[in-house]
């Protein structure tokens, strides 16, 4: 029994194309029907439920007699335009049956990217929750760009459950969960239970999308769950095809794979710079520093930086690499040219060598920095 699991209030569910449609395409409407009819049953018992739903290319291309995926973005965005409609009129009736009103909330990646959309975007939520409406999100394909995609809803449904702070995400995929490997190429692949620590393993472990109509794979779930657990919320892997998954997996049934949350929850403002700003570049540390960054509360100072890759300017956040193991990310007080000169060098030499007056003794201050480690 997961007990923690039974109390989450605010729970955020995911359900991929490959949940959402027959092998054809088309979409599986008794799947659909069975999934609004136990989130409705959540929403019923109290509890508020946001739902992120894959779907829109999918549900598009019947109607527009394409026989699969297109590979040119311009149809798949029309594709998109034509199957969100569809797609949330399905939600609109079937959850309107059950007596709950939806509201479509459609993102790209500059709602997380910029501090003042994500603030706007939690208001949002959180005032529709307020409402008593279940939010359905999805990605705004149909204007979402190279630049302005977030590229898949994994990490899309991590996001929001970090933004909303919500108590748990449960993914639901073509598969019962992360296992040992890819069990479509290792029959002898076993269903891992409980993940506690994301260790550079689990990324290993995770291989790509395992149908045509999956986008990301195992590899994207794994990184939800770095957001997720790091966001203080719990995260459940589960199969989207097994009966009463969603109602099953709420009530702290031991199904699919359980991603545990770390005990402290980072606040807002560091929750954005960690997972909804983007990362300009890495700053490799060595292993005093690493040690302190993780044991001993530290800030990072340049003594301790072995290299620094990528182009960035002040103020903007990077990965904290030891290792090859990302342990953390925060927002530099130097750019990446003026790290270069600093590296590996006492805090003292930083105005000389810089050639300038004032100086921060820290490269990120501990009040800008998230470890994940
Ligand atoms: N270690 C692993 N454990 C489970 N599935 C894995 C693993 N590595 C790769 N996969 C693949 O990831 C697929 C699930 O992701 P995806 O195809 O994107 O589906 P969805 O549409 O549900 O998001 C599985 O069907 C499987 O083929
Ligand atoms: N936003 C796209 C799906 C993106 C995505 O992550 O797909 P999936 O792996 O099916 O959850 C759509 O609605 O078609």
């Amino acid at each position: 029994m997961r007990e923690a699991l039974q109390q989450a209030k605010r729970i955020v569910v995911k359900v991929g194309t490959s949940t959402l449609t027959h092998e054809n395409g088309r979409l599986n409407i008794l799947r659909i029907e069975s999934l609004v009819k136990q989130l409705a049953d959540l929403a019923n018992q109290g509890k508020e439920v946001i739902l992120v739903s894959s779907g829109a290319v999918g549900a598009g291309l019947a109607p527009l007699g394409l026989k699969e995926k297109p590979k040119d973005i311009a149809t798949k965005q029309a594709a998109a335009a034509v199957g969100q409609g569809i797609l949330l009129h399905m939600y609109e009736k079937l959850f309107g049956e059950y007596g709950h009103t939806v509201g479509q909330v459609l993102l790209t990646r500059e709602d997380s990217t910029k501090r003042s959309r994500y603030v706007n975007l939690r208001n949002t939520l959180l005032s529709l929750l307020t409402l008593g409406v279940i939010p359905i999100i999805n990605e705004n394909d149909v204007v979402a760009v190279d630049e302005l995609k977030i590229g898949d809803n994994d990490t899309l449904s991590a996001s929001v459950a970090s933004i909303i702070e919500a108590d748990m995400l449960i993914i639901l995929s073509d598969i019962e969960g992360l296992y040992t490997a890819n069990p479509q190429t290792d029959p002898t692949a076993t269903l891992i239970e409980e993940v506690d620590q994301i260790t550079p393993h689990i990324y290993e472990i995770s291989g790509g999308a395992g149908s045509s109509r999956g986008t990301g794979g195992m590899y994207t779930k794994i990184e939800a769950a770095n957001i997720a657990v790091n966001s203080g919320v719990h995260m459940v892997i589960a199969l989207g095809a097994a009966p009463l998954v969603i109602s099953r997996v709420a009530s702290g049934e031991k199904v699919g794979t359980h991603f545990v949350p770390r005990t402290t929850k980072p606040h807002m403002k560091k929750r954005w710079m960690a997972f909804g700003s983007r990362l300009q570049g890495t700053i490799i540390v060595d292993e005093g520093c690493a040690h302190a960054l993780m044991t001993q509360g530290s800030s990072l100072l340049a003594v301790g930086i072995t290299a620094v890759e990528g182009e960035f300017d002040e103020g903007e956040t990077v990965s904290i690499v030891f290792e090859g193991e990302e342990i953390g990310r925060g927002m530099v007080n130097y750019s990446s040219y003026d790290l270069d000169r600093i590296k590996g060098h006492s805090s003292r030499d930083i105005a000389e060598l810089l050639q300038i007056g004032s100086t921060y003794e820290e490269v990120i201050h501990r009040d800008n920095l998230v470890m994940l480690r």
